[in-house]
């Protein structure tokens, strides 16, 4: 399907039937390549994590397709991790459940995230922000060539934020990997994304973020608030 030998992944007018006719996606095309970064944004409910599910095959299409590149190595890391709060397991054990692992990889990503410090501490005894770190370890400790993630600074406080968009941005720079991410914090979706789609089931509008940042369907979703955040700054820029 994919004509481009740098595309990994591509949805072509993908539709999700919902719950009373309403549905969660319609007619959503995405295309993501080599070394990209896109972020998805949108209301709650807009169906960020639905065509985040549907990239990946856990979820079919009601129509339309997706394409994935044959033996594509991807790292996932959903909005929650599904685990039991009361395990007493040690994050470096955490890190090597899969087995595919080796101890340094896991120890380096570890590293990388700025968390080498939490190596043996319990994950019941980690705060939100820790643990998200940490799930963001356990996916980069793969290396893979595609990686999603859902909310990754959820729980985590603004200077860490920064320190993971960071971290995100060097991996890509890196391994030439490519990022799919839903976020809600837009500031630092502005700075650090390569393309912006912007969802409230259908496609509001989408490109680079300043050109999305100054569309009207950009405003209406997120209010005058957000879209005089980011085209204070560009206006300086473009005056300056
Ligand atoms: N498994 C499911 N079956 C049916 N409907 C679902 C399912 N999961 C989510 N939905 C519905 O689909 C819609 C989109 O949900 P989704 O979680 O994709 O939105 P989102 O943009 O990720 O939201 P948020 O920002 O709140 O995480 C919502 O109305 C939700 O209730």
């Amino acid at each position: 399907m994919a004509a481009d030998p740098g595309t990994l992944l591509e949805l072509r007018e993908v539709s999700v039937a919902g719950a009373g006719g309403r549905p969660r996606l319609e007619a959503v095309s995405l295309r993501l390549a080599r070394g990209e970064i896109v972020t998805l944004i949108g209301p709650n409910g807009a169906g960020k994590t639905t065509l985040v599910r549907v990239a990946l095959g856990l979820e079919p299409p009601t129509a339309g397709s997706v394409w994935r590149r044959p033996g594509l190595r991807v790292g996932y890391q959903p909005q929650r991790l599904a685990l039991d709060p009361r395990l007493p397991l040690p994050v470096r054990r955490f890190l090597a459940l899969t087995g595919e692992v080796p101890a340094d990889a896991a120890r380096a990503a570890l590293a990388e995230v700025g968390a080498a410090h939490l190596w043996d501490r319990p994950l019941h005894r980690l705060s939100g922000g820790e643990l998200q770190r940490v799930g963001l370890a356990r996916v980069l400790a793969r290396r893979p060539e595609l990686l999603v993630l859902d909310e990754p600074s959820q729980g985590i406080d603004l200077a860490g934020q920064e320190t993971l968009f960071e971290v995100i941005r060097r991996t890509r720079d890196r391994t030439g990997c490519a990022v799919l991410m839903v976020s809600h914090d837009l500031h630092l979706v502005m700075a650090g994304t390569d393309r912006v789609l912007c969802l409230d089931r259908h496609v509001c509008c989408q490109g680079r973020p300043e050109a999305v940042s100054r569309d009207p369907a950009f405003g209406r979703l997120f209010g005058s608030a957000a879209l005089a955040l980011y085209s204070h700054h560009h206006d300086r820029c473009e005056h300056g």
